[in-house]
């Protein structure tokens, strides 16, 4: 099937428009959801406990938020318990960080009984997995996507973008695509800061961006001579259609 052009409108159905700084106060992330509205995004991911957030701020925006973030090195009930929280806060979307030891050590049965804990705090909502793909090997990144789709979740997702070791890669992208199929969404987040870094990563098969710089990206996109600002956000259908 041939590959649908990214336009900046379906940009903003598959971006999650994020803010995860440590420290962003109350001010911040009204200004942030603020912007997010008149970038037209669908969905922004914050930290949790920027949750709940007022429905009359948020304005219809979908929330994702991360748990045992940003170094995944938490125990597996209490990324359990930071979703069921999330979730009975509004989240619609988690992503969480797996531990990275499990991965590094092959411990493949241990790393989908993690995933797997989490994703029964959150049965109905959507589960992406950060492997943190810049630290890990090629053979670390199979497993990990492996592990994932075997625990039920919907998504592998590159990276924190806290990490020292770095972000997305359209290399790491491709190595997931491969490995999760058709089965499972890729999203590429960590470092992503033009419009042609996303088009390349789109065409190596991810399906979701997870992106602070949003606005610059759009901007260097044109998109203000096309759709930008004000428009109609697209639907739910649009991120269901499988991105
Ligand atoms: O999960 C999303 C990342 O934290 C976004 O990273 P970024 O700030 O480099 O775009």
């Amino acid at each position: 099937m041939p590959l649908t052009p990214l336009t900046p409108a379906l940009f903003r159905s598959v971006a999650d428009h994020t803010l995860l700084a440590p420290g962003t106060t109350r001010a911040e992330l009204e200004a942030f959801l603020r912007g997010a509205r008149e970038l037209g995004v669908a969905r922004v991911c914050v930290s949790p406990s920027a949750l709940p957030v007022d429905p009359g701020i948020l304005a219809g925006l979908e929330i994702v938020t991360v748990v045992g973030f940003p170094s995944g090195a938490h125990r597996a009930e209490a990324k359990a318990a930071e979703a069921a929280i999330a979730v009975s806060e509004g989240a619609a979307e988690i992503d969480m960080v797996v531990n990275r030891a499990l991965m590094r050590a092959g411990e493949w049965e241990a790393c989908e009984d993690e995933i797997r804990a989490v994703r029964e705090a959150c049965p109905a909502r959507v589960l992406k997995v950060i492997i943190e793909s810049a630290a890990l090997n090629d053979e670390q990144i199979v497993g990990a996507c492996r592990a994932a789709a075997a625990a039920g979740a919907d998504f592998v997702k590159t990276s924190t973008g806290f990490d020292p070791a770095g972000g997305a890669s359209v290399r790491a992208v491709r190595l997931m695509r491969e490995t999760v199929g058709e089965v499972l969404g890729v999203k590429a987040s960590g470092g992503i800061r033009s419009a042609a870094a996303v088009r390349e990563l789109w065409e190596a098969g991810a399906t979701r961006f997870g992106v602070s710089a949003t606005a610059a990206i759009l901007a260097d996109w044109g998109a203000a001579d096309t759709d930008a600002g004000t428009g109609p956000r697209p639907g739910p259908e649009a991120a269901d259609a499988g991105y």
